[in-house]
């Protein structure tokens, strides 16, 4: 933790936001782009999150933020001996929560969800600091549905989702993607993962935390790939597959960070799971996506949700888990990749309305309360 954790008078400047959100990397990019934006704004940016998760190596790799770590439980759907402990860690939490707030005394709080926010949240309201929260997903997450009545504001990505979220605090603001993002170069892409030009490059995202399914389906079907595309495989940590390496034209990495912008400036499709920061990156960037939402067994089922919303839009091809077949995979890729231009073109029609400006605008307005 870092030593300049002291009080700070009420009014001085700069005003301080306090940043939680995490578990899996969907749970904190939206953060990521945030945060550079309103520290140029002015803004002394903190975050806290656990003490072993992704966030706390994504915030890393950000300039000055100091990240406090706090206990935290996850909040499963399913039976597990950690149950039993999860609510001990998570009241820990909220009593360390509520110790560090007082201290920082932050003008404002961003949850961005994940089970590691929810006892930031409730450290905040008893700490009588506004609270912001952002759903990216189309139905709201458990821990969002916990903190919502701790809340001023509820930021959602999908215009569906406003229905969906209690108390009317919901505010549709859209996508928040990271600015660098926009900004790849196709050249620089192909040189990083020595890629020829000429020949389509298909990019393979299975979420920040890989997929298993998504990556054997790939892997099943590499000769067959190879023939028509050359394909980046983001597969996941501890996920590569050193039987793969030499196969021409085949590129495999765990995960990337400042390199992604570059290899989606360079990849003409795009396979993923359908989690909403992802697959609003690909629509913002206008990659043609074939979709395998992760199922209703593993999740909630918002990722079915996410990529039906995308399908109907005529943004995507979507095949369920259980019709993952070789044939149904390569079918689809194949229709994609016929249909690539008349999909960019439904997806030039789509632009938003500065959505981190709005939320930016919105931070602002309840620190004033
Ligand atoms: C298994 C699980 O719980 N998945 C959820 C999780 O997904 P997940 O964490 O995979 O989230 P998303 O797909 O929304 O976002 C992944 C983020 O990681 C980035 N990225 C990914 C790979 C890589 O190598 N480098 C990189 O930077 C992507 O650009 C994207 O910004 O949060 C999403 C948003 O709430 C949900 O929709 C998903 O259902």
């Amino acid at each position: 933790m870092p030593n300049d954790a002291l009080p700070r008078p009420r009014g001085e400047k700069p005003r301080r936001i306090l940043f939680t959100g995490g578990g899996s990397a969907g749970h904190v990019t939206v953060n990521l782009a945030l945060i550079p934006m309103l520290q140029s704004q002015g803004w002394n940016a903190v975050y806290m999150g656990s003490g072993g998760g992704i966030e706390k190596q994504l915030i890393a790799r950000l300039d000055d933020v100091d990240y406090y770590p706090i206990s935290t439980g996850k909040l499963r759907r399913y039976l597990d001996l950690q149950n039993v402990k999860d609510p001990f860690r998570v009241a820990k939490g909220v009593f360390q929560a509520f110790r560090l707030i007082r201290k920082l005394r932050p003008d404002v709080v961003f949850s961005k969800g994940g089970f590691v926010s929810v006892p930031v949240v409730l450290g905040a309201w008893l700490n009588r600091v506004p609270v912001i929260i952002h759903e990216s997903d189309l139905t709201p997450g458990l821990a969002n549905r916990i903190a919502n009545p701790f809340a001023r504001k509820v930021c959602v990505t999908f215009g569906e989702t406003v229905e969906h979220i209690k108390g009317g605090k919901a505010v549709h603001v859209g996508p928040i993607v990271r600015r660098e993002l926009l900004r790849g170069s196709a050249l620089k892409g192909l040189q990083w993962s020595k890629l020829l030009p000429g020949k389509p490059v298909v990019l393979v995202m299975g979420g920040s935390l890989g997929s298993r399914r998504i990556n054997e389906a790939v892997r099943r079907n590499l000769p067959e790939l190879t023939k028509a595309y050359q394909l980046i495989h983001l597969c996941g940590k501890g996920e590569l597959d050193a039987t793969c390496d030499g196969v021409r034209g085949y590129r495999q990495y765990e995960y990337v960070h400042e390199e992604l912008p570059d290899l989606l400036a360079c990849s003409e499709l795009v396979i993923s799971r359908a989690g909403s920061n992802s697959i609003f990156e690909f629509l913002t960037l206008r990659k043609p996506m074939l979709l395998v939402p992760l199922s209703k067994g593993a999740s909630r089922g918002d990722q079915i949700l996410n990529a039906e919303s995308f399908r109907k839009a005529g943004y995507c091809e979507v095949l369920q888990e259980e019709e993952l077949t070789d044939e149904a995979f390569l079918g689809a890729l194949a229709r994609l990749y016929a249909d690539r231009e008349i999909i960019r073109s439904r997806m030039r029609q789509n632009e938003f309305k500065d959505p981190a400006g709005s939320i930016a605008a919105l931070i602002q307005e309840a620190s004033r309360k």
